[in-house]
């Protein structure tokens, strides 16, 4: 039965689905069997434009999962909140939808990383964020930050709401791109290691370089 290890961020944009590829390839490298998938995807229509990137730098084809939309099991066209795309369409989001596909997953690959939508706290309903799902399924978290100002607070307002929540944070991937002010991004990316070797010792810190994506 494969791992699965959830890819969420600081907020939307921070580079997850880079990261989600670039660590899909860096575990092929270490001879695994990895597939990606996208929680929710929101903004496109057709196959799930993260998994797209996904592939580019895991440097593979769309694979049969991916045609079939076991990899994206819920596609909605307004690119905003989950829970909003949802309603924009008279639909509703049914976790173990989303929980059907990541098994089926499982049973073929040795690590299925999941990629959210957006931030930590996003709603897929009225009630449900996507931290409940997370929290309910059991899945460590990667968690992907950046040196742009403003993430020192939201880095750490994500680590402490998985400490609450009792979920294991398994790495912090420092996103170096885009690079703004090199002051900035050094001392974040310096703090953000103290405060992780101090506060959550066990969880591992990686640095995500600028990734050409054709
Ligand atoms: N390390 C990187 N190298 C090259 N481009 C990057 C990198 N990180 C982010 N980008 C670019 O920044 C933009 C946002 O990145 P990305 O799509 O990965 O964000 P995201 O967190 O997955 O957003 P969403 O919440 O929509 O899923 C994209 O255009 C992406 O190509
Ligand atoms: C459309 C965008 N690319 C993301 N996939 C969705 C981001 C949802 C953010 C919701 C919020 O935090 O306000
Ligand atoms: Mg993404």
């Amino acid at each position: 039965m494969g791992q699965v290890i959830f890819i969420s961020g600081i907020d939307t944009d921070v580079g997850k689905t880079i990261a989600t590829g670039w660590y899909a390839k860096k575990l092929m490298t270490q001879g695994h069997l990895v597939i990606t998938q996208k929680m929710i995807q929101t903004g496109c229509e057709g196959i799930a434009e993260d998994l797209l990137v996904h592939r580019q730098i895991q440097e593979i084809p769309l694979q049969p999962e991916d045609e079939q939309g076991i990899t994206s099991p819920y596609i909605f066209a307004y690119p905003c909140s989950p829970h909003l795309s949802a309603k924009l369409e008279q639909r509703q989001i049914l976790p173990e939808t989303i929980e059907k596909s990541t098994a089926l997953l499982q049973q073929k690959y040795d690590y299925v990383l999941l990629e959210g939508a957006g931030g930590l706290l996003v709603p897929y309903n009225q009630q449900q964020t996507t931290l409940d799902y997370v929290q309910k399924q059991g899945y460590p978290i990667i968690l992907v930050t950046s040196g742009k100002l403003g993430s020192i607070n939201h880095t750490l307002l994500s680590l402490e709401v998985c400490q609450h929540r009792k979920i294991p944070v398994h790495t912090v991937i420092y996103n170096q791109y885009p690079k703004i002010d090199s002051i900035i991004e050094q001392e974040t990316q310096q703090y953000l290691r103290q405060y992780l070797a101090t506060h959550f010792p066990t969880t591992k810190f990686d640095c995500l370089d600028e990734i050409k994506v054709k």
